[in-house]
């Protein structure tokens, strides 16, 4: 079995899922893992956590049920539960083949709405033993999400067990899909200037998903007599016998017409949700003015948007895919509408919450970008169009439009067992859900992608400047200029099976034999010649050292941004950064940031690399540049001078250094958010500053950490990195006149990926001589 894609995404696939941790140890192969959220350290947690203490909370619910979601998980529980008879587009794999699918809603549940999930496959297709199984689990669970069941049976499946439980039971494929295709549909529809009473829809698939999405379709004003359905056997139509149901004669058309190339003719909507490549360019071109082309098999969908845009340039094109436009797929939903139904307790979710859910994905699509969320995208504005009828995946406000449209819904159609009685106070909870949820690179790509720039890599031949460079061509975040020899660079990208093509989306600079050798020797020696480089020396350096070549490359403009550090000392690379480059104007001197994003959120740490013990001055200095670099992330800085010291708690020198800092940024930089000196867990602590230090200025969480001194600042990155498992970024030069970034050896291919977004953004916005 081999579906469409690239040998390279499927060894990164592979790959990713065998996993590795950020240490090295050993690989922990799937992409989940349970965690305790409470502590076991002692015989007293022992008690409490386990016999005898827990007595106390069977006891608590055996005598009152709904204390189970006071006292267990099962309230942010939901099972995501699959037979394996419809994985995908890739059909009846079994569940135990399908097992990572579900392992990935369980990871798209969790990170974009909080919710924990068990994935359960089960070794059953009968129907009638599948609904015993589902049922038996009402006590584990607050919520089922039905997953990858094949039509007919998921339906008899979800009705049963929807009759049965006592909590919400929806099967994704068929709802989660109506309700982001019918808020497209809405959507498409109105831009094209049609009515939905009046459309002409047709279908590929019969299954889960294009019934449901009929059947919501209907309920909104679609009328039954301008649907054809078309299947593996073609037309359903009255007295066809052979492979019907109960489900799909609904849409049984009287008519002699067989073939999807017979009834396309003239439909203002074709809705894909069968299998790649059914839906050909001639049908395309057959259909009427403006149609709308939902191809929304996974992953390769019934046609290939370029193709469907070439038959029909007028068209409005949905994929399943993140790699086109107009993303149409359930994981717009399903995480949100869980949210809002577990929220308040619901006991089912219901044609009312699913029409919120609708009204709120359509409505959001057309919402200007408010501040908050331009900033978040790195300044962009989606606008409404063709080309967005739906919101993105990763669209930060999905959850805060839909979770409480559903909440609200459930509460006013009296399912709510525990209805919320302040929606402002839920919104605001939502929102802060969303700023901690590690999303925090997605701007920054964005924002790159808007406008890439060519990235020069100093270790142009390493694999992981490869593979980054390969994966920057993809994302169309950069246009790499590879260091190194070509011969190399081509034996290497092919045998670890990259396609870029040097000369065309790669630039390749030959230390060895490049015509603008002489050039960069003068540059060299005009920026160094005073700093102890003599011509000999230049010539020599200028053919060996990669880092200088980047750099003048870099200087010169032959690039905007640079990349080295993937072997040697940082301190060498800073000294010829120094040397070519030097600071911006606004740089009193260099200093690290580096990023880590752990599972509560993300941190900014520094200095972590430059300065071992700076002054107050310099550390002001440095507060402030840093926090123009969180900016560029999306994220307002709210910064902590850390120290061993709360607010005049000890009077060392470095609690008084810090002081003196905080003295200086009221005094220079008044409108930071900024606080100190702190204890580490203060500043990220609320509760914790709250109580101990009642009169800071800074609220909420810290995320930028402005330590005493090199040692501290990274021992504190390298010991979070290790022992919470946080993603490191960086580290992330500032105070460079140009956007020059220096790694570290550990570095791997997505760190160099990661900084290629952070230097293209950087230089998006360094103007002339400004600092990077
Ligand atoms: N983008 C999204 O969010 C979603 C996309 N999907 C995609 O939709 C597809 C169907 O999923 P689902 O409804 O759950 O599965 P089902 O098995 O329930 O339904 C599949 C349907 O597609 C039909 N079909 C299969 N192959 C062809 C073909 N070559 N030509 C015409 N019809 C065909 C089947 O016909 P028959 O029954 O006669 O065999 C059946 O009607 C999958 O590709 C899936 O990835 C599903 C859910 C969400
Ligand atoms: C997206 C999804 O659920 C599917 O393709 O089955
Ligand atoms: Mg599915």
């Amino acid at each position: 079995m081999a579906s469409n894609m690239s040998d390279e995404l499927r060894t990164g696939a592979l790959v990713y899922h065998r996993g590795a941790t950020a240490t090295g140890a050993r690989a922990r192969p799937g992409k989940l893992e349970i965690q305790a959220t409470k502590p076991l350290g002692n015989q007293r947690d022992l008690a409490l956590a386990y016999s005898p203490g827990v007595a106390a909370a069977c006891e608590a619910i055996y005598d009152d049920p709904a204390q189970a979601a006071e006292l267990t998980i099962r309230q942010n529980l939901v099972a995501v539960l699959t037979n394996g008879t419809a994985v995908l587009g890739l059909g009846n794999i079994g569940p135990l083949a399908g097992k990572p699918v579900m392992e990935g809603k369980a990871v798209l549940f969790k990170k974009f709405a909080g919710i924990d999930v068990f994935d359960i496959e089960v070794a059953e297709t009968d129907a009638k033993r599948l609904i015993e199984v589902v049922c038996a689990l009402e006590p584990t669970f607050g919520g089922i999400n039905l997953e990858d069941i094949k039509a007919p049976e998921c339906f008899e499946v979800e009705e049963a067990c929807r009759a049965r439980m006592g909590i919400p039971v929806f099967h994704d494929d068929q709802h989660g899909t109506a309700i982001i295709v019918t808020a497209a549909i809405v959507n498409g529809l109105e831009l094209a200037g049609k009515a939905l009473p009046s459309v002409k829809i047709v279908t590929s698939g019969a299954g889960a998903a294009a019934l449901a999405c009929l059947n919501l379709l209907v309920t909104l004003g679609a009328k039954r007599e301008n649907i054809w359905v078309t299947d593996i056997e073609g037309v359903v139509f009255e007295g066809r016998e052979s492979l019907m149901d109960r489900w799909k004669s609904v849409y049984a058309q009287k008519t002699d017409a067989r073939t999807l190339a017979e009834v396309i003719p003239g439909a203002d909507v074709f809705l894909g949700l069968s299998a790649g490549g059914v839906l050909k360019p001639a049908m395309v071109a057959s259909m009427a003015d403006k149609p709308m082309i939902l191809a929304l098999a996974n992953p390769t969908p019934e046609i290939m948007p370029d193709e469907a845009r070439k038959a029909s340039p007028g068209a409005m094109i949905c994929t399943g895919r993140s790699d086109f436009p107009n993303q149409v797929n359930n994981v717009l939903c399903f995480p949100y509408i869980f949210r809002g139904a577990l929220d308040v307790a619901a006991s089912e979710i219901n044609e009312e919450m699913k029409a919120a859910a609708v009204r709120a994905i359509a409505a959001l699509a057309r919402e200007p970008s408010s501040d908050v969320v331009s900033r978040a995208y790195g300044g962009e504005t989606r606008l409404f169009g063709p080309d967005s009828l739906i919101p993105s995946p990763f669209d930060p406000r999905l959850i805060l439009r839909i979770a409480p449209a559903v909440a609200r819904a459930a509460m006013e159609s009296g399912v709510a067992k525990r209805p919320i009685e302040d929606l402002r106070a839920y919104e605001d909870q939502l929102n802060r859900f969303v700023f901690r949820s590690g999303f925090v690179m997605k701007p920054v790509f964005t924002a790159a992608r808007a406008a890439p720039k060519r990235v020069i890599y100093a270790d142009g031949e390493d694999e992981r400047a490869l593979r980054a460079a390969q994966v920057a061509i993809e994302e169309g975040i950069a246009v790499p200029v590879l260091i190194g020899r070509p011969h190399v660079i081509d034996v290497r990208a092919r045998r670890y099976g990259l396609t870029f093509k040097p000369g065309v989306d790669v630039e390749i600079i030959n230390p060895e034999d490049d015509k603008r050798y002489r050039d960069y020797v003068a540059l060299y020696l005009e920026r160094a010649g005073r700093r102890g480089v003599n011509p000999d020396r230049a010539r020599t350096v200028v053919r060996t050292n990669t880092t200088v070549i980047a750099a003048l490359a870099l200087q010169r403009g032959d690039a905007d941004a640079m990349i080295c550090g993937l072997e040697g000392r940082f301190r060498n690379h800073l000294r010829y950064i120094d040397q070519v480059i030097g600071l911006g104007p606004e740089a009193p001197d260099y200093s690290t940031l580096s990023l880590l994003i752990s599972g509560r959120g993300a941190y900014f740490l520094t200095d972590t690399y430059v300065t071992p013990d700076p002054t107050a001055q310099s550390i002001a200095d440095c507060a402030i540049l840093c926090a123009r670099s969180v900016e560029r992330f999306g994220l307002t800085p709210k910064i902590a001078l850390l120290s061993h010291s709360n607010f005049g708690s000890d009077d060392t020198p470095s609690a008084e250094k810090m002081r003196e800092a905080l003295a200086i940024l009221r005094r220079t930089a008044p409108g930071l958010e900024v606080d100190g000196e702190m204890m580490g867990d203060v500043a990220v602590t609320p509760i914790l500053r709250d109580r101990l230090l009642p009169n800071s200025t800074l609220s909420g969480v810290a995320n930028l950490l402005v330590f005493p001194n090199l040692d501290a600042a990274n021992i504190a990155t390298q010991l979070i990195k290790a022992l919470a498992d946080a993603l490191p970024v960086g580290p992330i030069l500032v105070g460079a006149a140009k956007p020059a970034h220096i790694l570290t050896p550990s570095v791997t291919a997505r760190g160099v990926v990661n900084m290629t977004a952070v230097a293209v953004v950087e230089s998006q916005v360094a103007g002339p001589g400004s600092a990077a």
